[in-house]
Formats: C-alpha cells, sequence, structure tokens
C-alpha cells in the first residue's frame, strides 16, 4: 500500500480538512496519514474558532513522518500563517517531497478567512513552485491573479498565468460559476476540460479537499498527473450525488457510496 500525506487543518464536523482528506484517502486504497496546521471549531453552519498549531510542532510532525515512513504523495490544504507556510516549504524541501497537491485554501464556504490575507502572498511564492498541481477554486484564482473569472474562457488565462508562478500543472475548479461545473486543467501546453452537469443540492461542505485530496491519492498510487485529476474529478462528483444531510447548513459529502454500494451495505 502506498503512503499518503496530508498537511491541513483539522474540522471538526469531519466534512472538510484533515478529516474529509483521510476519508478520500482511505476510499481511494492509500494508507492516510495527517500533519495538523489549526485546529478548527466547525460545523455545517460555520467556523467558530480556529488555534494555530506552533510551527515547531508543524516542522515535527513532518519530520516524524519523513524520517521513518516513504511519502508517496503530499496535499497541502489550510495553512493559516506565514510562518507556518514557511515551515512546510523548508521541510518539503528538505525531504525532496514528490507528488506534492497544493490546494490554496483561503475562505470557507461560510466565508471565514481559513488563511490570514497577510500570507496571501507567501503562499504564492513559498508553495506553488513545489506543486506538482495546484487546484485554487475561482475566488483563490482571483487573488492569485488579481482579476477578476467569470468564463471559461477567463480561467483559461488564470491557469496560465499561475503556472507562470511555478506548479507543473494547475486545475482550476469551476464549482462558483453559475451553469455546468467545468474545471479547466492546464498542463504548461494544453488546456483540458472536466465537466460535469451541476448537482442540485446544498451538500458540498469540503468538495475542494475531497477532490485535491483525491489526486494526491492517485499520484501517490502512480497515476499520471492528468489521470489522476480525470480519476478525482469522477470520485466527487459521485460524493456529491450522494451528499449527506447532516447538521443544519451545509452538509458534506459520502466518500464511500462506491465501495457501500458494492458491499451491499447501501440499497439506494
Ligand atoms: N453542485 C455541484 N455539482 C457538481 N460538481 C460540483 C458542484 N459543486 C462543486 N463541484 C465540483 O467539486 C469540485 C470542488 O470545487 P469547488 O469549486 O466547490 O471547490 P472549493 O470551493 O475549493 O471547495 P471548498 O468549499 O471545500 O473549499 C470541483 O470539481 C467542482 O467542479
Ligand atoms: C479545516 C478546513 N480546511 C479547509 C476547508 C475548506 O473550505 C474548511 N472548511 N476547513
Amino acid at each position: 500500500m502506498k503512503n499518503v500525506l496530508t498537511i491541513a487543518g483539522s474540522d471538526s464536523s469531519g466534512g472538510a480538512g484533515i478529516q474529509a482528506d483521510l476519508k478520500t484517502f482511505a476510499a481511494h486504497g492509500v494508507f492516510g496519514m495527517s500533519v495538523i496546521t489549526a485546529i478548527t471549531a466547525q460545523n455545517t453552519q460555520g467556523v467558530f474558532a480556529v488555534q494555530d498549531v506552533t510551527p515547531e510542532v508543524i516542522a515535527k510532525q513532518i519530520d516524524a513522518i519523513f524520517d521513518d515512513i516513504e511519502v508517496a504523495a503530499v496535499k497541502i490544504g489550510m495553512v493559516s500563517q506565514i510562518d507556518t507556510i514557511k515551515t512546510i516549504a523548508a521541510k518539503l524541501q528538505e525531504y525532496g517531497a514528490k507528488n506534492v497537491v497544493v490546494d490554496p485554501v483561503m475562505v470557507s464556504k461560510s466565508g471565514y478567512h481559513l488563511l490570514n490575507p497577510a500570507a496571501e502572498a507567501a503562499l504564492v511564492q513559498e508553495l506553488l513552485p513545489l506543486a506538482t498541481i495546484v487546484t485554487p477554486n475561482i475566488p483563490e484564482a482571483e487573488v492569485i491573479t488579481q482579476g477578476k473569472i467569470t468564463t471559461v474562457e477567463e480561467m483559461e488565462a488564470a491557469a496560465r498565468s499561475i503556472y507562470a508562478l511555478g506548479p507543473k500543472h494547475v486545475l482550476v475548479k469551476g464549482g462558483h460559476l453559475d451553469g455546468d461545473s467545468t474545471d479547466v486543467f492546464f498542463d504548461g501546453e494544453k488546456y483540458t476540460y472536466l465537466k460535469s452537469r451541476r448537482i442540485d443540492t446544498k451538500n458540498t461542505h469540503g468538495t475542494g479537499c475531497t477532490l485535491s485530496a483525491a489526486i494526491a491519492a492517485g499520484l501517490g498510487r502512480g497515476l499520471p498527473v492528468d489521470q489522476a485529476v480525470h480519476a478525482a474529478k469522477e470520485y466527487i462528483t459521485i460524493a456529491i450525488e450522494h451528499g449527506l444531510t447532516i447538521g443544519k447548513g451545509v452538509g458534506p459529502t459520502h466518500h464511500f457510496y462506491t465501495l457501500y454500494k458494492k458491499a451491499g451495505m447501501i440499497s439506494d
């Protein structure tokens, strides 16, 4: 089995962050490991508090893993602060981490700043050059490129200018545009479009985390980047289709629908 690491924040309600990533890894048959960057008090209705983990303890968690265990891929999610970002970047370089997926998490669906706005430039400068692939949603791509994105053509232009910042591949996610949910993938030469019809649901908590974790799982299992991205898009689409009405707000997606169905554990 391949070992895949998530470096991200904890979501107490289990729909996003570390918890979504580990469920996604389990559903993909890879062994999941975690470095927790921050603890959030969060549920389907909002984020109520955040405690950042110190850079020293983040560095120790990374050392504990890389000193002992082969890491096939790394996914980076919520990184909170400039010092957190610098610590992660230095450690990943020290250990020569491969197959690095950067999900540039900035603001939660409920509007909470999970990344200190003052740390946006550090995320771009320190983490994007280390990324095998970076997966911004539209608002994140707007911050990175400092421009407005309202069409697929503007997503293409954004993917190209984000590519110029150093990542080997870019996936601009279209979940925030109206109409079909088309993601734009750019490998430095050509664009590929990952289309899915828009699923009419409120249960989309953690979709971005899940997609990036699924890409990391695919890379860890040895898939080429484009195949890992396509497989991850199929996975997130099924997970959204069978999203769970848990809590009073934006519920989580279903990580194990296909597996449970095959095992005869669910009938619908
Ligand atoms: N209603 C929907 N129907 C179909 N696909 C969707 C829907 N919403 C999001 N997606 C898909 O889910 C994936 C995640 O995209 P999205 O833009 O929602 O990420 P995000 O905003 O980073 O998520 P998060 O809130 O977890 O940060 C993309 O592949 C997107 O196309
Ligand atoms: C901890 C955490 N990471 C990422 C997200 C995605 O928005 C979230 N809601 N919470």
